[in-house]
């Protein structure tokens, strides 16, 4: 008999991507979402020396969720409602603005928004800066000049239709989604011709396949996505005009397939009572051509939604051997708790382990995709159903996670909230909030509410875990130094170490993080670090927004929750960045 030999060691996940010319020109950094950079100046050795190399305030108070972008010697800050923005030249001492640029948005818009006013970050292409504003606009300035070269408006913000997400940039199309999902608003995902603006297709989250682009190209994994127009079908009467799936997150590409990946947010409204069946296509991701926007496969994670649970998170582009085979895969940290790692050809689900301590669900069966949820955590109305974890905030939320080559891992934000549920009767008037919820939050187990952990995809299991007082509603960076970048919401700025999740450097902000970390290298050849501080967005609105207590809804949520967090912090909107001595 052979001898037994120990299993070979199998290569780490990989992406694919452009090598690294120093710069951070779309917030996931590179088509695959890692945000991941090969910069390895700053080490785990030398970042306690880290200091302050400039800063700047965007002018606005509210939640900085945008990510820094650097494109030659040219920094590009977007702040939060009215979304401004600021070309700041990082060839000159001190960093000083080279221009701004101020769209005006309806002052309407902001009564319509769920969050705060954020905004996801501007993306580079061809020359331009391209972002969406909170009346729904995208616009497009020149990169040298910032002047205004086409500005469409895309939604009706009377209807709720806002956008904050950042677009996306596919050969010569622009990618753009909209928010609105406590509105009722019917999702839609449209791409613009990236010369002229014009409208190239568009398609839909609910409704007949022909609006959802569905057609005989569509070829997902699993029955129960295989009949025609589900996007009608699992939903009573015209249910799904109000239907939410909205696309409010992030997007990833895939050049060799040709793919652009989204997520699809919560249905609407909240409550489930209401709409009976699966109500496709919410709370799930698609796979559509690039080029057409039509549908290719299609995984719902949270079929006939329970919790306000969204699926437009981050999805991560990997390619890595599973059970003997290489693999592209899609890993996606869920608002539901598990990390689903998916064929990113086919939709099948390879595994989807829970990351957090939950009680909402106990399992994907992974012959049929669906999530088992826990009988007991079932919204009934008339009933006040407790201790539902994940809270409707998700085990994380928009913000996204970062994968790093070196060592395989995924470095995930974490929300360690619970919450008691009661269903109430929504009402649908265009332009207010469609929930039909009432929702306390409080801390899940443990009693701290954020975590920040790394995860080894391959294995499906927790390498370590930070517990933060508050949820971290911070992006992640990780870097070839073996480095990993978050911020917290009482404004702590973290250096940790990529293997061991030492924190090895701190820095307190002028606010509370909820922004995006990148780093760079200047052109005084110097790696540098930057990230906004200001708190805000949907966690952060106790202390930056205006909590309407007639609104009685998605925001209120956090009210109890979050409390503590008006004495530890103040609104804010300033961008640090680092470096060494
Ligand atoms: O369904 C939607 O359209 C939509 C939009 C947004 C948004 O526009 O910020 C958020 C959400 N959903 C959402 O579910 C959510 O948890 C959330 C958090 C935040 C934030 O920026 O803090 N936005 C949003």
């Amino acid at each position: 008999t052979p001898a037994q030999t120990a299993p070979p060691q199998l290569a780490a996940p990989s992406f694919v991507s452009a090598p690294e010319d120093g710069q951070w020109t779309i917030p996931q950094k590179n088509d695959a979402s890692t945000r991941f950079s090969d910069l390895s100046e700053i080490t785990a050795e030398n970042v306690k020396n880290l200091q302050v190399a400039f800063t700047f305030s965007t002018g606005v108070n509210k939640g900085q969720e945008a990510a820094p972008l650097v494109v030659g010697g040219t920094m590009y800050v977007l702040s939060p409602y009215p979304n401004i923005l600021y070309a700041l030249d990082l060839t000159q001492p001190g960093a000083p603005l080279k221009w701004q640029y101020n769209p005006k948005p309806a002052a309407a818009a902001q009564g319509v928004a769920c969050c705060d006013g954020v905004n996801r970050g501007p993306a580079f292409a061809n020359g331009r800066i391209v972002f969406t504003t909170l009346d729904a606009q995208v616009l497009a300035v020149d990169a040298e000049t910032g002047e205004e070269v086409w500005r469409p408006r895309l939604g009706d913000i009377t209807r709720g239709e806002t956008m904050i997400m950042a677009p996306l940039v596919v050969k010569d199309k622009v990618i753009v989604g909209v928010s609105g999902g406590q509105f009722g608003v019917r999702g839609w995902i449209e791409a613009l011709d990236v010369n002229s603006g014009r409208s190239v297709w568009k398609a839909y989250s609910t409704g007949p396949d022909q609006d959802v682009k569905i057609g005989p190209n569509f070829k997902p994994f699993y029955d129960s996505d295989k009949s025609k127009d589900l996007g009608v079908a699992t939903w009573p009467a015209d249910g799904w005009q109000q239907g939410g799936g909205t696309v409010s997150g992030w997007l990833s590409y895939d050049p060799d397939l040709n793919l652009v990946y989204h997520g699809t947010g919560n249905p609407g409204p909240w409550n489930p009572n209401p709409r009976p069946g699966d109500n496709k296509w919410t709370a799930g991701i698609f796979a559509r051509d690039a080029d057409t926007g039509e549908a290719r496969w299609f995984y719902q994670i949270a079929p006939h939604d329970l919790h306000g649970r969204s699926g437009t998170n981050e999805t991560i582009l990997l390619d890595m051997e599973w059970e003997g085979r290489p693999r592209k895969v899609l890993v996606h940290p869920g608002q539901t708790g598990f990390v689903y790692v998916i064929d990113r050809t086919s939709g099948e689900v390879l595994s989807a382990k829970p990351f957090h301590a939950l009680t909402a669900a106990t399992g994907v069966d992974l012959k049929t995709g669906k999530i088992q949820y826990s009988a007991d955590k079932d919204p009934v109305n008339n009933r006040v159903v407790r201790d539902i974890c994940p809270a409707a905030s998700g085990a994380k939320n928009w913000n996204p996670s970062a994968f790093s080559p070196r060592t395989g891992l995924l470095y995930i934000p974490h929300v360690n909230l619970c919450m008691d549920w009661e269903s109430t009767e929504p009402n649908y008037i265009a332009g207010t909030p469609y929930v039909g919820a009432e929702i306390r939050m409080f801390p899940g187990p443990g009693g701290h509410m954020g975590e920040f952990s790394a995860w080894d995809i391959r294995q499906g299991r927790e390498l370590w875990t930070i517990n933060e007082r508050f949820p971290v509603w911070s992006g992640a960076l990780a870097t070839a130094g073996d480095l990993v970048f978050y911020g917290t919401m009482d404004g702590w700025f973290k250096a940790v170490h990529a293997r061991t999740g030492e924190v090895l450097w701190q820095f307190r902000t002028s606010s509370g993080i909820v922004g995006q970390p990148t780093t760079y290298r200047g052109p005084d050849g110097r790696q540098y670090v930057a990230i906004l501080s200001g708190v805000g967005g949907w966690a952060g609105s106790i202390v930056s927004g205006d909590l309407d207590p007639r609104d009685g809804t998605a925001a209120l949520g956090f009210v109890n929750a979050m409390r503590e967090l008006k004495n530890v912090t103040v609104k804010g909107g300033t961008l640090h960045v680092f470096k060494l001595p």
